[in-house]
């Protein structure tokens, strides 16, 4: 999935959208901050004419034009006052309630797409990133689109002001094209240098992170490393900013040469009517006008610049992100089997992570048949845990494919799929919540149903745990919350273990490295469950797949895989493996060795 296969949305589709998802948001609101926003460049632009008609009226001495213009020129100023305060209530109101609707609606995308692949190519990650620190100031996108609009229409109005003095006045604007070019040029320019350094700002705050958390500060302590993590986070930030600063200067150049190329116009023009027999009327004009000119365009090319670094570029990303989480969703017509015959094929299956050349699966071939217990087994980077990804449906194979009775896994939908898998991990979630509540997530439909958690404390066998905490069940967990209970890496893993054991009839029961953290005792214990656990889902013809390097735990699997540098070498029951007298006998005897000589 690169992100060179999902370019960036044009620019208008992106406007189009962001204004649906305005109007959804809030209708009321965005209307009025419309009309009162665009509607107060009219009384703005007004008083330059009638400072002109109070000029002439002065000159030629008439009093009710004079009262006229001063009433006139009072109301203009009431109203310009009145609508500016509405609209910026108007927006502010409306900013606040976009906001939150953009995050939700970002937020709800992200965890949408139910593959994890995205989250390997840093194009991905720098273009998300971008997305996520602008989801908030995306709800403002609105004003400064209002804005842009009264500001051309302050400019277009001022123009034809000025063109009543002499038609030839129109030409200033010409001379603000360079300006409005260098802006629309510099947002682009500044955007895609921030999209490109993003990685330098990732490596900062992962250094930030490892310098104040509790976790990695033992660690650090210890190795005394802090000062190269200090210094570490130091230069990733000069490396960011060397290379804004740059681009910065560079743009800044750019925009105030354009800006004095506009101004030498402006005051070559206010000479040349002056000098040319010009009316005070227009000279009063042309300085009121032009000079609101050189404004009106600075809060154009300003509004252009914002709308071209926050709306173009964040709205183009939104949409890029809502396309890529529809093309994700859109696959797999097939629902799973509601229960399994033969089992689950891999055929000639290679896969390697994206942005990389590796293969770390290789033309891997592997039956796991209905009703088993297979373990994987092999050294640490074996490809264990990414075999358990693809079955997931996390990622897809590069090549081959993947069976679940005869139905190719890639016709079925990642959600469906996984809803009738369970799992146990290796890096699992703590899930601060109530214990009942973060052991019932693993089943959502069922995750305050009490007998169900039960249930799943006995498989896991974490009655103790539940036993040795005050409030037992209803235990907050996590010490940053009031009352809330630490646990130890063990107990955690405890209670992923549990959630995962939280459906009762899942086709494939994945379970890698679900002990790891678990003491060896604990761990014998549990694996007697999985045992009891397995023979209770075989007349369901469901399949457990265990990766796990305790060869004791390994041996009592029906089926062993045995995997070694993208391969597999081996594969039997124990017997059959320890007869061949090959890799796992290898493997089983050292850790048997090991094991004799600490008792
Ligand atoms: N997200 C990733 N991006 C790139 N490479 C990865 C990623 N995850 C794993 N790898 C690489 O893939 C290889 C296989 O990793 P995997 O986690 O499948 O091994 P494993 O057999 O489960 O190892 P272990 O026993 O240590 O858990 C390793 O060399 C690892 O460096």
């Amino acid at each position: 999935m690169p992100t060179d296969d999902h370019p960036l949305p044009s620019s208008w589709r992106a406007l189009a959208r962001t204004l649906r998802l305005g109007w959804a948001a809030s209708p009321g609101l965005i209307a009025v901050a419309f009309a009162t926003t665009v509607g107060a460049a009219l009384p703005d632009v007004l008083i330059a004419a009638v400072l002109a008609m109070l000029t002439e009226a002065v000159v030629s001495g008439g009093p009710v034009d004079m009262v006229t213009a001063s009433v006139l020129l009072g109301a203009l100023a009431a109203l310009s006052w009145l609508l500016r305060v509405v609209s910026e209530r108007a927006n502010r109101r409306f900013a606040d309630r976009a906001a939150v609707f953009m995050e939700a609606h970002v937020v709800r995308l992200q965890s949408g797409i139910p593959s994890l692949e995205h989250h390997e190519r840093p194009a991905y990650v720098n273009r998300a990133q971008l997305l996520r620190d602008h989801a908030d100031t995306l709800s403002e996108v609105y004003q400064y689109l209002f804005q842009a609009i009264g500001a051309l229409l302050r400019l277009g109005l001022t123009m034809a002001l000025l063109m009543a003095i002499h038609p030839l006045l129109g030409l200033l604007c010409l001379f603000a094209v360079p300006t409005a070019l260098v802006s629309h040029w510099r947002g682009g320019v500044e955007h895609a240098l921030e999209e490109r350094t993003g990685h330098h700002e990732r490596l900062a705050r992962h250094f930030f992170l490892l310098g104040t958390r509790a976790s990695p500060g033992r660690e650090l302590r210890v190795s005394r490393t802090r000062e190269r993590v200090r210094a570490g986070r130091s230069q990733a930030w000069a490396a960011r900013h060397r290379a804004m600063s740059r681009a910065r200067w560079t743009t800044t150049a750019w925009r105030a040469a354009a800006l004095a190329v506009f101004g030498g116009a402006f005051m070559g023009s206010l000479a040349w009517v002056a000098l040319g027999g010009g009316s005070a009327a227009e000279v009063v004009l042309l300085l009121s006008a032009g000079s609101r000119l050189a404004q009106y365009i600075g809060q154009t090319l300003n509004q252009v610049h914002f709308l071209r670094t926050i709306w173009l570029e964040g709205g183009r990303r939104l949409l890029w992100l809502e396309e890529l989480s529809r093309a994700s969703a859109a696959s797999g017509p097939v629902p799973p089997p509601e229960r399994m015959r033969s089992g689950i094929t891999l055929e000639g299956v290679s896969f390697g992570y994206p942005g990389t050349d590796r293969p770390v699966l290789d033309e891997v071939t592997l039956h796991l048949p209905a009703g088993a217990v297979v373990a994987v087994v092999g050294e640490n980077g074996a490809g264990k845990s990414t075999l358990v990804k693809l079955l997931a449906k996390m990622y897809e194979p590069d090549s081959g494919r993947i069976l679940v009775d005869d139905v190719p896994l890639a016709d079925m939908s990642a959600e469906a799929w996984r809803a009738r898998l369970s799992g146990a991990f290796q890096d699992f979630a703590r899930l601060e919540y109530p214990l009942r509540l973060s052991i019932g997530l693993g089943d959502l439909p069922r995750a305050e149903d009490g007998e169900a958690v039960g249930r799943a404390v006995e498989r896991a066998d974490a009655r103790t745990l539940v036993e040795g905490l005050d409030r037992g069940l209803d235990t907050q967990l996590g010490n940053t919350w009031a009352q809330g209970a630490e646990l130890s890496e063990g107990q955690w893993q405890k209670v992923a273990l549990a959630r995962g054991y939280m459906r009762d009839h899942p086709l494939l029961l994945l379970l890698d490295e679900p002990a790891s953290a678990l003491d060896a005792e604990t761990e014998h214990l549990l694996f007697e469950q999985y045992a009891e656990r397995a023979r209770a889902l075989r007349d369901r013809d469901h399949i457990t797949l265990l990766v796990s390097h305790r060869f004791s735990t390994v041996r009592m699997a029906d089926h062993i895989v045995v995997m070694d540098g993208a391969r597999i070498c081996e594969q039997g029951t124990h017997a059959e493996l320890m007869e061949l007298g090959g890799r796992y006998a290898e493997l089983y005897g050292i850790q048997a060795r090991a094991y004799r000589v600490e008792r």
